[in-house]
């Protein structure tokens, strides 16, 4: 059987997507599970944007999934794969970008990003990524005996690539994917007020 997706999108203005006219592509990083993927879709459908997701991207290119390419060409292997897709992504206009978790390991991915549009950190604790990912055997980095510890070195190491790159930080906690995105369109509505002098 197929997996269902949720296609939800929020209620927002006329007024408030107008505001989005001019701006250019959203991406989001962050952590395995800081819900990239799942708020992106949403952030997508909500601002009527395409949608892509490079973990996706990659795995429907290549038909084999990311645990696949990890144990057939290694983690270097998916690597590259990856920063080729972050080029092509970046290049569209207007889109909503997911990207994978590991991304901004390499300087030229982060370049392409950020001269892509607008970078959202989507930030949360270890412990709390632990609980959004600990069933799913899709993300071969934590299939070791101790995720937790896995996710507080990435959350150590990467935390301030992250938090440096993007345009706007959303520390999210226990509430729904739904307030994340909607979240994300406030902070990117407050940063064009702002930067048009509006407030
Ligand atoms: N803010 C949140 N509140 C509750 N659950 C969440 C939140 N964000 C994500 N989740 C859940 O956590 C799981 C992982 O989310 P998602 O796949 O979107 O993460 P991701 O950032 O795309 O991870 P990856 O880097 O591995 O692709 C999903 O089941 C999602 O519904
Ligand atoms: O954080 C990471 O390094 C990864 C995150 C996922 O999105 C996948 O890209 C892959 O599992 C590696
Ligand atoms: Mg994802």
């Amino acid at each position: 059987m197929s997996k269902k997706r949720i296609h939800s999108s929020l209620p927002i203005t006329a007024a408030q997507q107008a505001l989005f006219a001019d701006v250019p592509n959203i991406s989001l990083v962050g952590l395995m599970g800081s819900g990239k993927s799942t708020v992106g879709r949403i952030l997508a459908n909500t601002l009527k944007r395409p949608y892509f997701d490079s973990d996706e991207e990659i795995v429907s290119r290549t038909g084999a999934s990311v645990p696949t390419i990890f144990e057939i060409e290694g983690e270097a292997g998916f690597r590259e794969r990856e920063a080729k897709m972050i080029r092509e992504l970046s290049e569209k206009q207007q889109v909503v970008i997911s990207t994978g978790g590991g991304a901004v390991l390499r300087e030229d991915n982060r370049a392409a990003l950020k001269a892509g549009g607008l970078v959202v950190y989507l930030s949360t604790t270890p412990e709390r990524l632990l609980v959004r990912t600990r069933y799913d055997r899709n993300r071969p980095l934590l299939q070791n005996p101790d995720p937790l510890g896995t996710l507080k070195k990435m959350h150590e190491f990467r935390h301030p690539i992250y938090s440096q790159m993007a345009d706007i930080i959303v520390t999210t906690g226990s509430g729904q994917v739904s307030q994340v995105a909607m979240h994300i369109i406030e902070a990117i509505s407050k940063k064009i007020a702002k930067d048009q002098g509006l407030t």
